[in-house]
């Protein structure tokens, strides 16, 4: 029998978890997925992969075994009041997406003995690249369920509480830096010759690589770069002049204001 999914909140990342869920032959014969939000005409376009889509949070709650909150962090707290009388200590796993919720928060919400599970994965998870890490509780044979669903959606770590913030930034966020750094990189690609649609394929597929080249082994980052650095070469009088601009800098100064503004954001 298929394990029946909810999520509550069917944004960017919401929809990605279900389109991940939904691409995965594996995944569709093992999981049936409910996804929600108050307008469901910009998510119609799910029932396409067999999601059920609906604004009824209780019915999907009341349906499910793995219930998802994936609402932004100021509306989870009228999100719980709605479903709070739907929700069962012995029939549910609470999954949290919420970036700066903790699973304390989500607990004084919904009242105690649910197994609450926070995770953090990336958008990548709608095409099953993500990479997610999951918080490490006492609930361990819901984390086991946690990390078996996350499996087919890329990559997972389990990792204690309090770097979950960290791991937001890393990992969530970061599709976000790595995709900033393609575009500099293509409009630099336009500027030495390329079109736009070779300089980002070029760009993309060369980040696709690299990242490659460090998952694929045990190498390090700065190992595969002296491979590239031929002496007196045109690399490292690019990489030299990147970090003269601070390349290194800037993104170490952005992921830890990207990190400190987590506890603001509610
Ligand atoms: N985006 C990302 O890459 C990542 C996001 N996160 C976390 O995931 C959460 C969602 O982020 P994101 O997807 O970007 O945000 P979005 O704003 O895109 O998605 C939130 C969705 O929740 C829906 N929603 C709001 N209230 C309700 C409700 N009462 N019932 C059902 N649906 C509701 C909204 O739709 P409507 O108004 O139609 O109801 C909206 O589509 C956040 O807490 C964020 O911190 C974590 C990791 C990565
Ligand atoms: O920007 C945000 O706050 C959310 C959390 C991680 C990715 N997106």
């Amino acid at each position: 029998m298929k394990t029946k999914v909810a999520i509550l909140g069917g944004g960017n990342l919401g929809t990605a978890l279900a389109e991940g869920l939904a691409r995965t032959d594996d995944a569709s014969s093992k999981y049936d997925v409910t996804i929600t939000r108050r307008n469901t005409k910009h998510i119609s376009y799910l029932e396409d992969s067999g999601i059920t889509v609906t604004s009824d949070n209780a019915a999907a709650v009341d349906a499910a075994h793995l219930v998802i909150f994936s609402v932004q962090p100021t509306q989870i707290e009228a999100l719980i009041n709605e479903v709070k009388s739907d929700l069962d200590p012995q029939k549910h796993i609470l999954i949290s997406t919420m970036a700066g919720v903790t699973g304390e928060e989500i607990t004084e919400l919904t009242g105690s003995g649910f197994p609450v599970i926070r995770v953090m994965p990336n958008t990548a998870a709608a095409i099953n690249q993500a990479m997610t890490c999951i918080e490490q509780t006492p609930h361990k044979e819901a984390e086991q369920e946690v990390v078996e669903l996350f499996e087919t959606l890329g990559k997972t770590l389990v990792i204690n509480s309090e770097l979950m913030e960290a791991s937001t930034v890393l990992g969530a966020c970061g599709i976000a830096f790595f995709l900033r750094y393609i575009r500099a990189a293509s409009q630099g690609g336009i500027e030495v010759g390329f079109h736009a649609e070779e300089a980002q394929l070029i760009a993309a597929q060369t980040a696709l690589g690299a990242s490659a080249l460090l998952l694929n082994s045990d190498s390090h980052p700065e190992h595969e770069i002296d491979k590239v650095t031929t002496p007196k070469g045109c690399t490292i009088a690019g990489l030299n002049e990147m970090e003269h601009n601070g390349l290194s800098s800037a993104l170490i100064k952005g992921i830890k204001i990207s990190y400190e503004k987590i506890e603001k954001i509610r």
